[in-house]
Parts: structure tokens; C-alpha cells; sequence
């Protein structure tokens, strides 16, 4: 049996956006306090019994949603070909935090993307 451990740090960010196309409100501007759930997953744990320090998985998405808070988000180049939905976001988070924290040792497995209390989108790979 493989051990398997599930890290998971939540953050936030505010931040505006328009979703062109959109049949309904959400094609106005608008905004959303979204929150951002990281999961990263390992094997092997360190000396210090972990996968991975909590501190430096926040340093790193502290780093990336940065650059999203108190944005529009349509203005970010990530979003210039596509909207910026809870989807698309979600992937870009992924892809931007996996170039910081994989290792061969532990791999961001899932963003979840959380637009309000109710909404939210879970973003991994096979
Ligand atoms: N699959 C997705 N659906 C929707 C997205 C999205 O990113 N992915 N985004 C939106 C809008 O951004 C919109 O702002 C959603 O907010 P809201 O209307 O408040 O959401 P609710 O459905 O919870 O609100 P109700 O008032 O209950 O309709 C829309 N869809
Ligand atoms: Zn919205």
C-alpha cells in the first residue's frame, strides 16, 4: 500500500471581472472576494516529518495570486484570450504554482477556485 499525503492552505484575493459572451449579470462588471484552496501532494516526507512547509507553499501563492488581487482580471495577459472564469483561473493558478513547488518529491495536485460561498471550481490533471 502507497502512503499518500494531501496538503491543503486556503488564500484569498479580491479582484474584478466581465465574462465576455455570458448570457446574464456576470457579463457586467463585477467583483468576487475569491478564495483559493492549494493542494500538494507527496510521498516521502522530509526530516521534519513533512512534505512540504505550509510557510512555502503560502510564499509561493502569496506570489502568484498577488498579481491578481485588487486587479481586473481581464486586463491580466492570461486573460486576454479567454475569460477569466473560475476555470480558467483556477488552471492558470495551477500551471503557475506547479512551476514553482514540483519537485519529484511533491506535485500541486488540484487548485480549487471558490467564486462565493456556494461556487467553486476544482482545476487538476491525469
Ligand atoms: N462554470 C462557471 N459558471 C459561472 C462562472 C464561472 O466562473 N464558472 N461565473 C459566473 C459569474 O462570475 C457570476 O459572478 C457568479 O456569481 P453569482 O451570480 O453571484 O453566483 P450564484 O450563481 O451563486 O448567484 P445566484 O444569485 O444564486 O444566481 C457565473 N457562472
Ligand atoms: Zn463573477
Amino acid at each position: 500500500m502507497k502512503k499518500r499525503f494531501t496538503l491543503k492552505t486556503l488564500l484569498d484575493f479580491a479582484a474584478a471581472h466581465r465574462l465576455h459572451g455570458y448570457d446574464g449579470d456576470c457579463a457586467k462588471l463585477h467583483g468576487h472576494n475569491w478564495k483559493v484552496e492549494v493542494m500538494v501532494t507527496g510521498e516521502q516526507l522530509d526530516d521534519v516529518g513533512m512534505v512540504i512547509d505550509f510557510k512555502e507553499i503560502k510564499r509561493h501563492a502569496k506570489a502568484v495570486v498577488a498579481e491578481l488581487d485588487h486587479t481586473y482580471l481581464n486586463d491580466h495577459p492570461a486573460f486576454q484570450n479567454q475569460n477569466p472564469t473560475a476555470e480558467n483561473i483556477a488552471a492558470y493558478l495551477f500551471e503557475r504554482l506547479a512551476e514553482r513547488i514540483d519537485t519529484p518529491q511533491r506535485q500541486v495536485s488540484a487548485i480549487t477556485v471558490w467564486e462565493n460561498d456556494r461556487n467553486c471550481v476544482t482545476f487538476s490533471v491525469e
